[in-house]
């Protein structure tokens, strides 16, 4: 990294001149750092950027923006590894894009409210949405994530491409925002350990909806709204790089069907862009280009983290993300401010509502979106008035919305958010005192997101179709419905298989009840691997300054392949081994 500038060297041609790719920022975030007694990485020299230095150069203008009613986008692109999740959503108090945007936009918003006359409001709701092999699922919604085929994404002339049921909830601070984020890492963390799927394959986008209700200079209220969109997108690796077979290989093509369609919206952008009016930009193509065709190439202020690996055996992947890279900044948004007064809002709502109705009444002959006429079959036209009554209905609720008061709104969402709050808080404090599994997942952002608690007495472990239910519910692929009773007697903690279930303690199976101990290892069917925290265990080793050595997901993996005699006792590691991390933005 020179100044702006990224540099790269071929490690098979280390005389030829390097190649260099031009962007806004360039940022090196490989060493010069050390880590501070409360976990935050801070630079040592010059050379390293640290979140809060991302965020201040990135972060800051999305949040002016946002005020100022324009829709903004992040995306994060890059190879498995790289640090696209560290940039957008960061780990522990290394916060990134995400929560470090949210805390200010609420501060501000604090700021506002603490001056604001009658009829001003400030409202932020939350949607937080997975792509995963072309399938829409809905984080903040986990009874959706089982919809065979996932959420459908319909097209409507004024707001594009949106995603149909989509959960948008209200958030009033902070703590409800970060509360409903983890919430959905959650839900994404049990979806995938339940399918036994790669969530790096996964594409996901959370998006911010901040509505500012004020009077303007003659009184008249004035609505202006901003979507904020950040997108942490799949590994950028080529299939045959990662040398998928079966499932894997399909659900990489899928990826690499959204990935490989967001290659060529962007090309044709950036040929737009250079003056060729006449190239079509395949937005159809896939979901994902589908739900950023705005973020692409409509109203939107954008930007792009291109995320790359410093390490030799990555030359070809990441000259590939610089090339991404180099055209995608060649793309020109027209981003418009969204103000408009209220009541004009909520006539053309009614307006078009009017329409609708028409429309349904005549047989939903008409599509809403540039459709032809006859000729339909019966199940044609019923999913045409489907359609309407759909849009109807959206209309109906946004219009609800906006004639609510604030005072209305938050009085409805503050109960439920505050609920949800306190149950965080009590898990909290149970962690403290109460043994516990915690999860590992191969994405560092997915682990220890998912907590059972072994409490006093018995409790079974089980699927959702075990009768009566168990306490501790875990599914997939080989989870018997009684699967394991794990017994908790004045703290020692004792685990059972039930019979004909898989359970590997420390990688070694288990035929009948065995001790749990603090930082075991343990294994429920094939992929849900867990830790068990005893937390006297963990204080006593505290108090004694005894160092822990926590299990990570390699770690435990490993020692499951050396017990089932897979691995060479040389050190030699099997899992992904991609070096640290470097990020370029631009
Ligand atoms: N700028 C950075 N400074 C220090 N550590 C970093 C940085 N970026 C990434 N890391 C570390 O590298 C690891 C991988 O990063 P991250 O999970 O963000 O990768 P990713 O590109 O999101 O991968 P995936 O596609 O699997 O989600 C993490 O352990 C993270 O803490």
């Amino acid at each position: 990294m020179v100044g702006n500038q990224t540099e790269i060297k071929d490690p098979e041609n280390l005389s030829a001149d390097p190649r260099r790719f031009s962007f806004d920022f360039s940022y090196w975030s490989h060493d010069e750092f050390k880590e501070r007694p409360d976990g935050y990485l801070e630079p040592t020299g010059t050379k390293y950027a640290d979140q809060q230095t991302v965020f201040n150069d990135l972060g800051k203008g999305i949040i002016d923006n946002a005020w100022k009613g324009y829709n903004c986008s992040l995306f994060a692109y890059g190879q498995t590894g790289s640090g696209k999740s560290y940039s957008v959503v960061g780990y522990g108090k290394n916060q990134g894009i995400v929560p470090l945007f949210c805390d200010d936009l609420f501060d501000g918003i604090e700021k506002k409210r603490s001056t604001a006359g009658e009829n001003e409001e400030y409202q932020v709701s939350l949607s937080m949405l997975e792509i995963y092999n072309e399938q829409v699922r809905d984080l903040l919604n986990p009874k959706t994530i089982a919809i065979k085929g996932g959420l459908k994404v319909r097209q409507d002339p004024k707001k594009g491409f949106y995603v149909e049921q989509m959960t948008l909830k209200q958030v009033n601070s902070y703590e409800e925002i970060d509360s409903k984020i983890n919430e959905g890492t959650r839900n994404r963390t049990v979806a995938s350990t339940n399918m036994n799927a790669t969530s790096s394959r996964a594409h996901t986008i959370i998006g911010i909806n901040f509505t500012q209700k004020c009077p303007n200079d003659v009184g008249e209220s004035m609505t202006r709204t901003s979507i904020v969109n950040l997108v942490d997108l799949a590994g950028s690796e080529r299939a045959d790089s990662t040398g998928a077979t079966g499932d894997r290989l399909k659900e990489g093509s899928a990826i690499n069907k959204s990935l490989s369609t967001l290659g060529n919206v962007i090309k044709a952008l950036a040929d737009q862009s250079t003056g060729n009016k006449k190239v079509v930009v395949p937005y159809r193509d896939s979901t994902l280009t589908k739900l950023l065709q705005n973020a692409l190439g409509g109203n939107s202020k954008t930007i792009m983290i291109a995320a790359l690996s410093p390490a030799d055996i990555n030359y070809e992947e990441t000259l590939s993300t610089l090339r991404f890279a180099d055209r995608a900044k060649a793309i020109k948004t027209t981003a418009t401010v969204n103000e408009s007064p209220t009541d004009k809002l909520i006539r053309e709502l009614r307006e078009e509502n009017a329409k609708l109705m028409e429309m349904i009444k005549s047989g939903g002959i008409t599509l809403p979106i540039g459709g032809g006429g006859g000729g339909y079959t019966t199940d044609e036209v019923e999913e045409m008035k489907r359609q309407l009554q759909e849009q109807l209905n959206q209309n109906q609720s946004e219009m609800e919305q906006m004639k609510k008061s604030w005072q209305q709104k938050l009085a409805e969402s503050e109960q439920e958010n505050l609920g949800k709050l306190e149950e965080d808080k009590k898990k909290n404090e149970d962690r403290k005192v109460i043994p516990h599994f915690w999860n590992l997942n191969e994405d560092p952002a997915l682990t220890a997101m998912v907590i059972h608690f072994c409490n006093d007495g018995k409790s079974t472990i089980g699927t959702k179709n075990a009768q009566p239910p168990p306490n501790i519910q875990i599914n997939g692929l080989s989870i018997q419905k009684q699967h394991a009773i794990v017994t908790n007697k004045g703290m020692n903690v004792t685990l059972e298989p039930c019979s004909g279930a898989k359970i590997l303690v420390n990688g070694q199976k288990i035929a009948k009840g065995v001790q749990l101990h603090h930082n075991d290892r343990v294994l429920f069917g094939p992929n849900h691997l867990y830790v068990f925290h005893h937390p006297k265990d963990a204080s006593k080793n505290m108090k004694e300054g005894k160092s822990e050595e926590t299990p990570t997901f390699d770690s435990a993996n490993e020692e499951i392949a050396e017990k089932a005699g897979l691995v060479r006792h040389d050190g030699a590691t099997s899992g992904k081994i991609v070096s640290p991390y470097s990020s370029v933005l631009f």
